[in-house]
């Protein structure tokens, strides 16, 4: 019987599976690979920017996660007790609708007619929930108050005329001071006799609002007027949606002390004024 030695001894060793010379072989081994590797990262470091596609997307999302909560550091919302009135600055050029907006609107949270508008109005729309009212002044220094105590800004826009300088003018100053939330209210619909042109008109302004706020920001049509008001379903819709509107603590509010000062009455009696000078 022939024996096959030969066969025997090219027959390789077993590798060690467990042991301390299968730890210190492996231990070896990733030295090795290490140090090929190292050697071709340096020279040619193009080639080797990540090893493992699936780890390089996976670091790249957790580095723009990270970028993302570095921007949006959380908001802490510091006030205690009973919440302020949260603001509701109602802007738009002259005769738009500004007052009637804010009558029609009280009128709906409160069942009172408002004969007219000489202040900030507040209301209570809530168990847990005041909101103030206050018309925008149209000069550039009245803007820059408002803009800094809103909670919500409702840019009224005349439907027949279109956007005007003012409303930009506005969304840039709220942009500098940590932009509250923004509804456009489009007015002076009624004055459309064609239906199609009416059509066309909201698209191009809601596209042209969308642009200027962000895709989807929310624009009210009112369409036109009942006895000298607004309709009664298109304000309780706008009502709706103010009272359940989350507001978020304002940025320059939170870092600033102020004082809305509602009007400034000299009430010296005229003669003692003069009678001092
Ligand atoms: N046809 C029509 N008239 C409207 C509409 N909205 C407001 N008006 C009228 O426009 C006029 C001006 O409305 P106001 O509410 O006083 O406007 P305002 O923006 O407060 O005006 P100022 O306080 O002067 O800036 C009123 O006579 C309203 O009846 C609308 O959608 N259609």
């Amino acid at each position: 019987m022939a024996v096959d030695s030969t066969d025997k001894a090219q027959k390789p060793h077993r590798v060690r599976q467990s042991g301390t010379s299968a730890r210190k072989k492996s231990k070896s081994d990733k030295k090795k690979k290490q140090d090929v590797s190292e050697d071709q990262r340096k020279q040619n470091p193009k080639a080797f920017a990540f090893a493992s596609s699936v780890k390089a997307k996976r670091l790249q999302s957790r580095a723009v996660e990270k970028e993302q909560r570095r921007l949006h550091v959380p908001i802490i919302d510091r006030s205690y007790g009973e919440p302020p009135p949260f603001v509701i600055v109602v802007h738009g050029s002259p005769k738009v609708g500004k007052s009637l907006l804010i009558k029609s609107l009280v009128k709906h949270y409160t069942k009172h007619n408002l004969p007219d508008v000489r202040g900030p109005i507040t209301i209570v729309s809530g168990k847990q929930r005041r909101l103030q009212f206050v018309e925008c002044p149209n000069d550039i220094n009245g803007m820059i108050d408002a803009a800094k105590v809103a909670d919500l800004a409702l840019l009224l826009i005349d439907g027949s005329y279109g956007f005007e300088m003012e409303t930009f003018e506005f969304l840039n100053i709220l942009q500098v001071h940590g932009f509250p939330k923004v509804m456009g209210v489009l007015t002076h619909l009624d004055s459309f006799k064609d239906v199609k042109k009416l059509k066309k008109t909201k698209q191009r302004l809601k596209h042209r609002f969308w642009t200027e706020i962000y895709d989807g920001a929310k624009l009210f049509y009112l369409s036109g007027l009942l006895h000298g008001k607004y309709l009664k379903r298109e304000i309780h819709n706008l009502a709706r949606f103010i009272s359940v509107m989350k507001f978020h603590p304002l940025s320059w509010r939170t870092s600033h002390p102020y004082v809305l000062v509602d009007r400034f009455e000299d009430v010296t009696p005229p003669e003692r004024v003069q009678y001092k000078s």
